[in-house]
């Protein structure tokens, strides 16, 4: 299901763009089917939401661009951990949220892949990873208490995860999340919290996999940058045979 999403997305990509490449199993198999694009002589090159991603794509031959030096790109291609009916997402299952809001946020078209495990009625049935300050981690801890979550620090038992920004990650379990744009904002102006996962205005578009291999794409009307299908919103297509 996720080799379908992602194999759907790929074909977007056209000659001379620059895309970004997200984290995550799912975005692995969009960086395998792209580098198999790239050897069939599609001219494209990449930037990367994580450092594995990063050398995933450049041993497969596809070109990458610093990060540092870019401010816009074509077209970003993800995964999720939850999506909504909205396209609202939490993302930072793997850590990397913090540079693929970033990537996401500086491409004209932002497209998520994912399985129909993925779907959610409502955001919160996993926690929200924030990116926080090793030094604020505490302080941030006791602010989202106050939001009404519990944070736990990644990997606290045994060694704490790093991000690749040499930050440390808190899973804030919210529970159901009624109002994802009030929470992100809340998140965002906690001193020391460097990034989110939750992805409120970011996704444009979705491909999603189901079990029976449809992709169906779903855009979002009010998407900054993805105008709906002439038709309809969603429209329901095989990979079977690509
Ligand atoms: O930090 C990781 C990313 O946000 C991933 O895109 C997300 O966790 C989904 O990963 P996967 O495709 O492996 O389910």
């Amino acid at each position: 299901m996720k080799r379908r999403a992602a194999a759907a997305a790929v074909e977007a990509v056209r000659d001379h763009m620059v895309i970004g490449l997200g984290t995550g199993s799912t975005a692995a198999f969009v960086v395998e089917l792209l580098a198999r694009r790239v050897a069939d002589g599609l001219a494209v090159s990449a930037v990367a939401t994580s450092r594995g991603t990063e050398a995933a794509a450049r041993a497969l031959g596809i070109p990458i661009l610093p990060l540092a030096g870019l401010s816009r790109i074509d077209l970003c291609i993800d995964g999720v951990d939850e999506i909504d009916p909205e396209l609202r997402a939490i993302k930072g299952g793997g850590g990397a949220m913090l540079i693929e809001k970033i990537v996401a946020s500086m491409a004209k078209r932002n497209i998520a892949v994912a399985d129909a495990s993925k779907r959610v009625p409502r955001l919160g049935a996993r926690p929200v990873p924030l990116e926080v300050l090793p030094a604020a981690q505490a302080f941030v801890a006791a602010r989202v208490a106050d939001l009404g979550a519990s944070a736990v620090l990644r990997g606290g038992t045994g060694a704490a995860f790093v991000t690749d920004a040499g930050n440390a990650i808190l899973d804030c379990r919210f529970g159901p999340i009624a109002d994802p744009a009030a929470l992100a904002t809340a998140l965002s102006a906690i001193p020391g919290v460097f990034g989110h996962g939750l992805f409120v205005t970011e996704i444009d578009g979705l491909y999603i996999a189901d079990a029976a291999g449809n992709v169906a794409l779903e855009t979002r009307p009010d998407s900054r940058n993805c105008k709906p299908p002439a038709r309809t919103a969603t429209q329901e297509f095989s990979t079977h045979d690509r």
